[in-house]
C-alpha cells in the first residue's frame, strides 16, 4: 500500500472511476475504484443519505473520525465528499476484505491459533491507539477487521463509535445501546451509566471466539435470545474438548476478555502484553498463509452474496431467518430503539399496581426483581418494573422462548424501522446539494415521526408448553392450556401475562390515533380508526415522499387493525381461561 497521505484525493464523483461491489452494509455500498488523477486504487464507501439509517450527526461522526485517525491499523478515509443524495468516502482498498467474508467463503470452521493471534494483535493495536484517543470503537467484530493483499490489518467501520471525553448530547450516544448484539458487551446492553473502554474489550473477546469457530457465539440466535443469553448465562469459552487444538493461552486470554464486571477485564494495553501473542506472526505470514490463491474480493462477494439469495429468499414474517439473514451480511443494523425495547419489556412486566391487580400478582412482582450474574450497582439489577432482565427472568423456562420470539421480533421491527427514509434528510440536507462532508453536519432537521412498525405489539403468550406427556394441542390462535398444563402452571405466573395481553390492544389503539393526528392535527379520529385509504386521501397534493410514507403507514394501519381484530379474538379466549385458572386455583 502506497503512502498516501500526503496525497491530495480529489472531491468530485467524476474523479473516480467506479468498479465492482465489494461490500455492502445498512445504508452504504462499497466499490473498489480507481482515483483516476492519482491512478490509484482506492475504496469507495457510497452511503445513500435518503436511506439512511443513522442522522447527520453520526454520519458527521464518521466521517470525522476516519479523518483524523492515525495509526497503521486503523482504516483512515482519505477524503470524503456528498454526491447527489450520496456521501462518499474514498478510503485505502483492503483487498483481502474482511475477516468475516474470509471465514464465510474460505474458512467456515474458522481461522487457525498463529493467524487468529497475527490478526488479533493488529486489532489490538488499534484498540490501544484508539482507547488513548479517548474513543470507543463499540463495534468490533470480525466483520470490520479488514485485510490487505500484503497482510496489513486495519479495524474499520467507526459508525458507532464513541469518544469518553464529548460533553453533553454527544456524551449520552456513548450510553445509547448501539453494536451488534453478539458482541455485545452485557453492560452496554444493561445501558450501564457511562459504560467505558472495556466494552470494546468484551468485543474484542467474541471476536477471539469468532475467529476460532468461524462464527460468533449465539449467532444463530435472535437478537433478544442473545441479549438474555449475553446477560444471563455464564460468558461464552473456548470448549475444552471441542477446542482442544487452541493453546491454554488462548483460552485464558478469551476468560480474561469475557468477564461480565467490565472492571475486571484488563486494558488493551495490558492485554497487548498478553501470553498468547507469543503465537502471532509477521503480517507476510497472513497473506501468505490465508491470502495467498484467493480469488478477487468481488468474485468472493458476488458468490456470498448469491449464497445468501438463495438461502434467504423468502424473509417476509420469518424474524428468525431475518435474523440469520443479517448476521450473514454482517451488518451492524442491530442498534435497537432502546426506549422500544424498555416499553416492550414493561408490557411483559407491568402489572397494574392498583386495585386491580391481586395480591398474589403483587406478591410475584416483588419476587420476580431477581439479582442476576450481572455487576453489582448497575442500573439493571435495581428494583424496576420497567427494564427488561426482571421480565425476563420471572417467566417460566417454558415460556421465555415464546415471549422471547415475540420480543426479538418487535426489535427486529425496530431495525427494519431504519430503513425507512427519514424524511427531514430530503429536506434538510440534500437540497444543498455538493458539500464538504465534514462541515455538512449542522444541516439536520430530522423530525420524530413515530414509524409505523413501532406499533407492533410485544407480548404474545403463544403457548404453553405441555407438562408431562398429554400430547399439546394447538388451537388457531396458539394458546392452549391443558388440564395437565393447569396443574402445573399456578395463577400467579400467569395472570401478570394474561393481564399484560389485555392492555395492549388500548396502547395500540392510542398509536395509531397519534399517528394519525401526526398527519392531520385536525383529524376527527374520536373512537373510529379511518380506513387508510381515507388517510392517502387527505393529502392528495403532499410531495411524493410524503406519499409513499403515507402509503407506507397505511399499509402498517391495515396490518394493526388486523391485528386488533386477532388480539380481541386471543383476549375474549383468554378471559375465559383466567377464570377457568382461578376456579382451578381456588379448588383447595
Ligand atoms: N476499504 C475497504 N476495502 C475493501 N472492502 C471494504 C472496505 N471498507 C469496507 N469494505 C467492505 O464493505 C463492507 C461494509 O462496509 P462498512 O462496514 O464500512 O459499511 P457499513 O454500512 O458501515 O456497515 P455496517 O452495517 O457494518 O455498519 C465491510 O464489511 C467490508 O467487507
Amino acid at each position: 500500500m502506497s503512502d498516501s497521505s500526503t496525497k491530495r484525493f480529489p472531491l468530485y464523483a467524476k474523479d473516480y472511476e467506479l468498479f465492482e461491489e465489494v461490500g455492502e452494509g445498512v445504508s452504504a455500498t462499497v466499490y473498489r475504484a480507481r482515483c483516476i488523477a492519482l491512478n490509484e486504487t482506492v475504496a469507495v464507501k457510497i452511503l445513500d443519505l435518503e436511506k439512511c439509517r443513522n442522522d447527520l450527526e453520526t454520519i458527521r461522526k464518521e466521517v470525522h473520525i476516519m479523518s483524523l485517525i492515525d495509526h497503521p491499523n486503523l482504516l483512515k478515509s482519505h477524503c470524503s465528499f456528498i454526491d447527489g443524495s450520496s456521501l462518499w468516502i474514498v478510503m485505502p482498498y483492503m483487498s483481502g476484505g474482511s475477516c468475516f467474508h474470509l471465514m464465510k467463503s474460505v474458512h467456515p470452521e474458522g481461522l487457525e491459533q498463529p493467524i487468529i493471534a497475527t490478526l488479533l494483535r493488529e486489532v489490538l493495536k488499534a484498540l490501544v491507539y484508539l482507547h488513548r484517543q479517548g474513543h470507543i470503537h463499540r463495534d468490533v467484530k470480525a466483520g470490520n477487521i479488514l485485510i490487505h493483499s500484503k497482510g496489513v490489518v486495519k479495524l474499520g467501520d467507526f459508525g458507532v463509535s464513541a469518544c469518553m471525553f464529548d460533553s453533553g448530547d454527544r456524551m449520552r450516544t456513548r450510553n445509547t445501546f448501539v453494536g451488534t448484539p453478539c458482541w455485545m458487551a452485557p453492560e452496554v446492553m444493561q445501558q450501564a451509566d457511562g459504560y467505558d473502554f472495556k466494552a470494546d474489550i468484551w468485543s474484542f473477546g467474541i471476536t477471539a471466539l469468532e475467529l476460532a469457530h468461524g462464527h460468533a457465539p449465539f449467532s444463530k440466535f435472535p437478537p433478544m435470545k442473545v441479549l438474555l443469553m449475553t446477560l444471563q448465562n455464564a460468558p461464552p469459552r473456548l470448549d475444552h474438548e471441542r477446542d482442544k487444538k487452541f493453546s491454554k493461552s488462548f483460552k485464558e486470554l478469551i476468560a480474561a476478555c469475557l468477564v461480565k464486571d467490565p472492571k475486571r477485564r484488563p486494558t488493551s494495553a495490558k492485554l497487548l502484553k498478553h501470553p498468547f501473542f507469543k503465537h502471532a506472526r509477521s503480517t507476510d505470514y497472513l497473506s501468505r498463509k490465508i491470502l495467498h490463491g484467493l480469488s478477487p474480493l468481488g468474485d468472493r462477494f458476488r458468490m456470498l452474496k448469491e449464497v445468501e439469495t438463495a438461502l434467504f429468499k423468502d424473509l417476509d414474517g420469518d424474524e428468525d431467518k431475518l435474523s440469520q439473514h443479517e448476521y450473514m451480511r454482517g451488518i451492524s443494523a442491530w442498534n435497537f430503539d432502546l426506549e422500544d425495547l424498555k416499553r416492550q419489556a414493561s408490557l411483559v412486566s407491568k402489572i397494574p399496581a392498583d386495585e386491580t391487580c391481586s395480591s398474589e400478582i403483587r406478591e410475584l412482582n416483588r419476587t420476580r426483581d431477581v439479582e442476576l450474574d450481572v455487576p453489582k450497582g448497575n442500573k439493571m439489577v435495581q428494583r424496576s418494573n420497567t427494564l427488561p432482565l426482571e421480565s425476563f427472568k420471572s417467566l417460566e423456562k417454558d415460556m421465555i422462548n415464546e415471549s422471547n420470539n415475540q420480543l426479538s421480533g418487535s426489535l427486529l421491527s425496530s431495525f427494519r424501522r431504519k430503513f425507512l427514509p427519514a424524511i427531514g434528510y430530503q429536506v434538510g440536507m440534500l437540497s444543498d446539494g455538493r458539500n464538504a462532508c465534514c462541515s455538512s453536519g449542522g444541516a439536520e432537521t430530522k423530525f420524530a415521526l413515530e414509524e409505523p412498525d413501532q406499533l407492533q405489539p410485544l407480548v404474545d403468550i403463544k403457548q404453553i408448553k405441555k407438562a408431562g406427556s398429554e400430547p399439546e394441542k394447538k388451537p388457531k390462535n396458539g394458546y392452549t392450556v391443558s388440564p395437565a398444563n393447569r396443574a402445573s402452571c399456578s395463577a400467579t405466573e400467569i395472570l401478570p401475562l394474561l393481564q399484560s395481553l389485555l392492555v395492549q390492544n388500548d396502547i395500540q389503539r392510542a398509536k395509531v390515533l397519534r399517528l394519525i393526528r401526526f398527519f392531520d392535527p385536525n383529524a376527527e379520529t374520536g373512537n373510529t380508526i379511518p380506513k387508510t385509504q381515507g388517510v392517502l386521501q387527505m393529502y392528495p397534493s403532499r410531495e411524493k415522499d410524503l406519499l409513499s410514507q403515507v402509503q407506507l403507514l397505511g399499509k402498517s394501519v391495515e396490518k394493526l387493525e388486523d391485528e386488533l381484530q386477532r388480539r380481541k379474538e386471543i383476549n375474549s379466549q383468554l378471559e375465559q381461561q383466567i377464570s377457568s385458572l382461578t376456579n382451578l386455583n381456588s379448588i383447595p
